[in-house]
């Protein structure tokens, strides 16, 4: 039993610690099968219109949400007004909240002091390391990451180096995520694939793969800011990449869909697949959340 226990820790110490290429792309190389993804579109739909009906799903759905503003014009005033709202979203139950705000790194400080006078208690997300291009230095990314974290940020949203993915370079992806895990210290990582940019859904899983044996603690499809966002079919193929790295590690990672999700029942198609491909156990905040700008306003609408 404890050689057993044994090797499974050097496995994982293994996959966690290095990147072995050829590991890699044996696991990375498979196909998805589109009449499979279109089956279980259409299923999570059919699901999400009966979801929506119900207000304690919608309620959950509140409590998924990274409440987010990124815009060139945000002020200190805009992101405290933000923070009023995601610890108090739902005026008929207190105990409601969203799951955590999300600015760009120069807003963290405000969020932060604003939090501290009014005694709140919630997750503040930062997007950082050059988001949402990511064409920077590493060394300015990493910087970014770690003044965000000083600044107070418990949730570091990255972004992965598209150029390299495209050259097929993961090794270099793989490190660049494995560093700014370690510029994130205690803060949570979640990985933003850009999933819009990476041209195949091969690639999608190949940038979720090289992202999960890095150490993210969540992948995100999209920054809201490529031509495509969030969509249900690359959605279906990076939760396959969390799946199988459960099947094989035992370690659940988390998945945050992002990007021009704004009604209730589009929200509610992300719940119902993550449900069907990952099982019920991820349906909470510390596994699952919709990065959304405009969604509150409809689920409250809903309500
Ligand atoms: O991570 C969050 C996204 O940037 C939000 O995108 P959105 O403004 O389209 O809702």
């Amino acid at each position: 039993m404890v050689s057993m226990v044994g090797s499974f820790l050097s496995f994982f110490r293994d996959y966690q610690q290095r990147f072995d290429l050829a590991d890699f792309e044996r696991e990375v190389s498979r196909d998805f099968d589109s009449q499979e993804i279109t089956k279980v579109t259409e299923e999570a739909e059919k699901r999400a219109k009966e979801l929506v009906t119900s207000k304690e799903e919608l309620l959950k759905v509140i409590g998924y949400i990274d409440l987010t503003t990124l815009a060139g014009d945000d002020t200190k005033d805009r992101v405290t007004a933000l923070l009023d709202r995601a610890v108090a979203p739902y005026a008929k139950d207190a105990a409601v909240k969203c799951g955590a705000v999300c600015v760009y790194p120069a807003r963290v400080a405000d969020v932060k002091a604003h939090m501290k006078k009014k005694g709140y208690k919630l997750n503040i997300a930062s997007v950082a390391a050059g988001f949402p291009s990511g064409q920077y230095r590493l060394e300015s990314r990493l910087l970014e990451i770690e003044l965000a974290v000083a600044d107070g940020a418990t949730e570091i949203d990255i972004v992965i180096n598209r150029a390299a993915a495209l050259d097929d370079d993961w090794t270099t992806v793989y490190n660049e995520v494995r560093a700014m895990k370690s510029a994130c210290g205690s803060a949570h990582l979640k990985t933003i694939l850009a999933t819009g940019e990476l041209k195949s859904l091969n690639n999608v899983y190949k940038a979720s793969w090289a992202s999960i044996l890095a150490g993210s603690d969540f992948i995100k499809t999209s920054t809201g800011k490529e031509t495509v966002n969030a969509t249900i079919e690359v959605s279906f193929v990076m939760l396959s990449a969390i799946k199988r790295w459960h099947q094989l590690t035992g370690k659940k990672v988390g998945f945050k869909p992002a990007g021009g999700i704004k009604t209730a029942t589009e929200a509610l198609t992300y719940v119902a697949l993550v449900e069907k491909v990952l099982g019920k156990e991820w349906l909470n905040p510390s596994l699952f959340r919709i990065g959304a700008s405009s969604l509150l306003d409809d689920v409250l609408k809903k309500l």
